[in-house]
């Protein structure tokens, strides 16, 4: 971080990106294209870029109590939140940036009067602070604070094309290095600052990227070349895409969605990945799945949720929304999804629930219920992936077996 250089190109796109997530509710992703798409901006700019941003955004709160202001003012204040941040970054602040060694000096005990304030420090609204609590007990602050860390980057080597000492190297002749994910075969973390989507390998569809805790979902429904099998939330395919992995070509996936741009870039990845054998359906009403009944040996629920666990990656959630506010719907609807989803499982089928929730109710409390409610099936295993305890994203599954019709 010492060499870092807040530079005027940095400060500006900083600026635009925040004023966009903070003030106009544009999701960050969609913020950074917008910003992204005319400029040419070098890898590291890039990454510099991102790293600003997304520091800030993890710890809004901890930056608009240290400026004394409300969000709506942080262009005006854009010169006083740039020295916050290279106070808060161990870094002089440049030149380039209007300010005095006053206001440096009063900015620093604010900070030093903020410390103990473990909620801000972990960048924590009150909504999310109070739900934590509720759901995880003493687990939660260990949570909190792990997702309020910046993320790595993880990709998953598409085994379709090639392995996982093979794209090391054809990586590293790219300059983009990775190191192997001890717990997590086929996956590598990248610890350069290189662009991904720009090499040749990721054009070539040798990899996705992907947290390893992702992995670890698609990994746990243990599909078999020559399954049939359905992704049933399959979104832009992130997991199907890692199914077809598994089933090298062999049977067939299905992969359903109710929104159709989702599949339609599912399919462009599936063709970039190889990934032959899935097929795209658009879930246009409950007709859709009934006529899947009894059909298929594994199946894949990764359902709507809060993507509480994801914050890392995803941390103007925390700004945009009340979460608490929308969770009875939300909770609904995978309860929903369960009970009419799974009747698409032969007997003796495998289905796998899963969210990026590190919240019960969204997680075993919904798997409970739904056994109490259906004793044809049986809970095999179930796992909660804690942030804390593995520096993954936060995510939960769940394997149950169809018994009896
Ligand atoms: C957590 S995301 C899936 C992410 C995806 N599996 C992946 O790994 O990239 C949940 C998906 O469920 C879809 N969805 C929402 N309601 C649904 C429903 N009633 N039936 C099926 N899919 C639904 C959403 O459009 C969204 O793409």
């Amino acid at each position: 971080m010492s060499k870092f250089v807040l530079t005027p190109r940095v400060c500006h796109s900083t600026i635009r990106i925040l004023e966009d997530v903070v003030n106009k509710q544009v999701a960050l992703d969609k913020a950074y294209s917008y910003q992204f798409q005319n400029m040419e901006l070098t890898s590291q700019e890039h990454a510099d870029i991102t790293q600003v941003v997304g520091s800030i955004i993890r710890k809004l709160n901890l930056y608009l109590t240290i400026l004394e202001i409300t969000s709506d003012k942080l262009i005006e204040n854009q010169a006083s939140l740039f020295v916050v941040w290279s106070i808060l970054n161990d870094l002089a602040t440049p030149s380039h940036i209007q300010h005095t060694e006053q206001q440096v000096s009063e900015f620093k005990s604010r900070i030093d009067s903020l410390t103990t304030n473990v909620v801000l420090q972990d960048g924590c609204p009150d909504w999310l602070d109070t739900l934590g609590h509720e759901q995880l007990a003493e687990q939660w602050p260990a949570e909190r604070a792990a997702l309020s860390l910046p993320p790595k980057r993880y990709i998953r080597v598409n085994t379709l094309k090639g392995d996982q000492a093979t794209l090391k190297n054809q990586l590293q002749a790219e300059g983009i290095t990775a190191i192997d994910v001890p717990s997590v075969a086929n996956v590598l973390e990248i610890t350069s600052n290189s662009s991904l989507f720009k090499s040749t390998a990721f054009q070539n569809g040798l990899f996705e990227q992907q947290d390893p805790g992702s992995v670890l979902i698609l990994n746990a429904l243990d599909v078999k070349p020559g399954h049939k099998v359905i992704d049933a939330c399959a979104g832009a395919g992130g997991k199907s895409l890692g199914l077809a992995s598994h089933m090298k070509r062999k049977g067939r996936l299905l992969a359903m969605d109710i929104e159709q741009h989702k599949l339609d870039t599912l399919k462009v990845r599936a063709k970039r990945a190889s990934a032959d054998n899935i097929e795209t359906r658009l879930i246009t009403s409950s007709k859709t799945i009934k006529r899947l009944k009894l059909s298929t040996d594994r199946l894949l629920l990764d359902v709507p949720c809060s993507g509480l666990g994801v914050l890392k990656r995803n941390p103007d959630a925390k700004w945009h929304r009340d979460m608490s506010v929308t969770l009875p719907d939300l909770l609904a609807l995978q309860a929903d999804i369960l009970t009419r989803y799974t009747k698409m499982l032969k007997v003796g089928g495998e289905v796998v629930y899963a969210t990026c929730s590190i919240l019960p109710c969204e997680n075993q409390d919904q798997i409970d219920k739904f056994l109490a409610e259906n004793q044809n099936f049986e809970l095999l295993t179930s796992e909660t992936i804690s942030p804390a305890n593995t520096g993954f994203d936060g995510f939960y599954w769940a394997k149950l077996r169809r018994i009896t019709e």
